[in-house]
């Protein structure tokens, strides 16, 4: 029995028009988190995937791109491809100097193909360990492949819940490069800022100053809903106090998605209420991400 490549996708599709930001964007903003999606056949879905997209290809996410006002983008790996990067490595090389991408790898990676995509403009990798979208990576395979992309002077993005933290943090103190949270460790925002779940991330970030965060996807933490007032503080928290370690991003196509799809023009008007100072706004959207993502 082949694969059939199942094309009805478990979720919410991307915001088909959405409205031109109020906020203007500074010029050479970045969006520092987002992906590709297919277009399947071209780019298959990997087998192993915990969901079946919709289609979301480069050129709907340049058109974004133009559209809302940013510069550049970050491209990282959605666990839908797996281990097979190539529409994220595809977009990366259409895209030339304007795209940075993120991969996600196995144990047997060599040297040689990490080299490939960083010449099509990857800068890291990812780590999943978020147990509705991937199985168990033993933390002794991490290691290793934390090693090589040392080498290359990639840095790695980790996707954890807040319940977790705990248990991975000794891991995360092992790792030999700079570390980027993708969406500040998902804090259960009912608690609060001062919740010792959350302050457990933020003394993680004073103890790492190699531990950066990305304040991203209010749509996906918020309990109140539309516009995510119960996450603002948590936000507010983050940047205020590390400004220097944060990026934004829009997570177009919004994976996984189930109570409502964002428009993505007012998730970029979400951004002042986050960094609420033009220099703020300038070190998240320019700085930060030109530093880590543009150094080469
Ligand atoms: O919360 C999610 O479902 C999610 C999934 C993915 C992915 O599948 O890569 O990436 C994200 O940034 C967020």
């Amino acid at each position: 029995m082949t694969e059939v490549q199942v094309m009805d996708a478990d979720w919410l599709e991307f915001h088909p028009n959405p409205k031109k930001p109020d906020f203007i964007l500074p010029k050479g903003a970045v969006d520092a988190h987002c992906h590709v999606f297919g277009p399947s056949p071209e780019f298959p879905y990997a087998p192993e995937r915990k969901y079946t997209p919709c289609n979301a290809g480069k050129d709907k996410l340049y058109a974004l791109r133009d559209f809302l006002g940013f510069d550049k983008n970050v491209i990282v790996q959605a666990t839908c491809h797996g281990k097979d990067n190539r529409a994220m490595v595809d977009a990366c090389r259409t895209a030339g100097d304007k795209a940075r991408g993120i991969a996600s790898v196995g144990p047997d990676i060599t040297m040689d193909e990490l080299r490939d995509m960083d010449e099509a403009g990857v800068r890291g990798v990812r780590f999943n360990f978020v147990k509705r979208l991937v199985d168990a990576t033993p933390k002794e395979v991490f290691l290793g492949i934390a090693e090589k992309i040392a080498k290359l002077d990639w840095h790695i993005v980790v996707y954890f819940e807040a319940a977790d933290l705990e248990e991975l943090t000794p891991f995360l103190k092992q790792l030999p490069t700079t570390i980027v949270v993708d969406h500040m460790g998902r804090p259960d925002v009912t608690k609060g800022v001062d919740h010792p779940d959350f302050q457990r991330f933020i003394q993680l970030m004073e103890d790492v100053p190699t531990i950066w965060s990305k304040v991203t996807c209010p749509e996906r933490l918020t309990k109140a809903g539309y516009p995510y007032d119960d996450v603002v503080p948590f936000y507010q928290a983050i940047v205020d106090r590390f400004d220097d370690r944060v990026l934004w991003g829009t997570d177009w196509p919004h994976p996984n998605m189930k109570t409502h799809m964002p428009d993505d023009g007012a998730l970029v008007d979400y951004i002042p209420r986050i960094a609420r100072t033009a220099e703020q706004q300038k070190k998240l959207l320019v700085d930060n991400p030109m530093r880590l993502y543009w150094a080469r």
